[in-house]
């Protein structure tokens, strides 16, 4: 599957493509919003949460609820373009009185996308570097979670931290796939903690009442996996290598660990890799998750646990200094209507993009015409693997 977005943050709406995507998959309305509503959400958004309703419109691939097999166009409409339609028409002439953004913001692609583009205009960098288009994109990869979860897997995300307001957890990896979306979902915060959830709160109301803004991290946990997704074989099918490209595509991601993470190279082996043991019914299992669910490039039947950084958001009300693009003085960076932090917004859109990395290892390794077929495909895999450990 692939899939591509375009639209601006505010003009008319944002728009998804998906190909690849096998016959009769079921797809919820619901389940798409709901997803939507939970990306628009968390403590320490800004203002224009408050005038969008996310909510999927279906332009094509789809018929009473199932996927017909050719291209699925999906669409999210800006409701804030009736603000902007002046501003960021798609045809004509700019207004008399347009203000040109000429202030960058450090931490934002302003100014290298303007370099790079040749605009002196800042906007036209910025509509499309915004962070907006991850409505897109949490539409978009809605289909791969449809999808593994009718293969039995469960993809979910939480907030770890945000600034240095912190979870306490004594052996994070061990407890990381035992929290549920239910617990996560219940906290303003998407954190499973109530002590955790209210430090985080505090620290972006300190943040943005100083002008400041907050970074943080969230862990997104797939569980339910088979083992051998992906492959030790090549570069580029190595799972590790794709999760990770996937997770560095979100805008504003700087990290991503998986399972022990850097934690690892300070640990000698005994107390990294996980023992293999055989438990029954179950084949081959491991005592411990350090290596949070991937050896060789490939899922190992642990579920699979990837921390990710989040940088602090760049627009600050108290603003860095910059250079002005006309005058070459130095000023204040602009500034205008933003998120103080988006970790738990981050991490929903974290949850899309791994997910749909899955869904494709899965379609690799076993064909990806019809849903039919998929299924039969995994459940005769699993079928040999019991064998395999008998
Ligand atoms: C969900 C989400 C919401 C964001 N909201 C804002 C925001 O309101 N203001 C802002 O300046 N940056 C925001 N960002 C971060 C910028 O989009 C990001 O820093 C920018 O595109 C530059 O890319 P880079 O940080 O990867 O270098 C947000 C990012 C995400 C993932
Ligand atoms: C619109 C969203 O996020 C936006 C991401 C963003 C940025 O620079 O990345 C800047 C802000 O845009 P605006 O100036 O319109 O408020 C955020 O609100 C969204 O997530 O739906």
């Amino acid at each position: 599957m692939e899939y591509i977005t375009a639209g601006e943050s505010h003009g008319p709406e944002l728009t998804a493509i998906v190909t690849g995507v096998p016959a009769g998959l079921v797809i919820s309305e619901e389940q798409m919003n709901s997803d939507l509503a939970r990306r628009q959400g968390g403590y320490g958004r800004g203002g224009r949460q408050t005038i969008e309703r996310d909510t999927v419109r279906v332009t094509g691939g789809l018929r009473f609820g199932r996927t017909l097999g050719g291209p699925i166009g999906l669409s999210v409409r800006n409701r804030d373009w009736v603000n902007w339609s002046d501003r960021m028409a798609p045809f004509g002439q700019p207004p008399a009185d347009l203000k040109r953004e000429v202030t960058p913001r450090p931490g934002h692609a302003d100014l290298v996308g303007a370099l790079r583009t040749n605009t002196d205009d800042c906007r036209n960098i910025l509509e499309r570097a915004s962070a907006r288009e991850t409505a897109a994109r949490v539409a978009a990869t809605g289909i791969a979670r449809e999808l593994l979860a009718e293969l039995g897997v469960e993809v979910f995300s939480y907030v770890v931290s945000v600034g240095d307001a912190s979870m306490d957890e004594d052996d994070f990896l061990a407890k990381a796939p035992t929290y549920t979306p239910l617990d996560i979902e219940l906290s303003e915060m998407r954190c499973p903690s109530a002590r955790a959830t209210e430090s985080m709160k505090a620290a972006i109301d300190r943040a943005r009442a100083a002008g400041e803004s907050l970074g943080g991290t969230f862990r997104v946990v797939a569980r339910g996996l088979v083992p051998g997704i992906g492959s030790y074989a090549s570069a580029g099918e190595r799972l590790t290598a794709r999760i990770g490209a996937a997770l560095f595509g979100i805008p504003a991601i700087k990290g991503v660990e998986f399972g022990l993470g850097f934690e690892a190279a300070r640990r000698p082996g005994s107390e990294v890799h996980d023992p293999i043991v055989l438990e029954g019914a179950e084949g081959f299992q491991r005592s411990s998750n350090n290596a949070g669910g991937l050896e060789g490039g490939m899922t190992n039947g642990m579920p699979l646990v990837v921390t990710v950084a989040m940088k602090p958001i760049p627009t600050l009300m108290r603003p860095l200094d910059t250079v002005n693009l006309d005058t070459l003085e130095v000023e204040q960076a602009s500034k205008e209507r933003s998120d103080v932090c988006a970790v738990p917004a981050a991490a929903v859109v974290a949850e899309g993009e791994v997910a749909f990395a899955l869904a494709n290892a899965y379609l690799e390794a076993f064909g990806c015409t019809n849903m039919t077929d998929l299924k039969a495909s995994v459940k005769s895999y699993k079928q040999r693997l019991r064998t395999m450990s008998r």
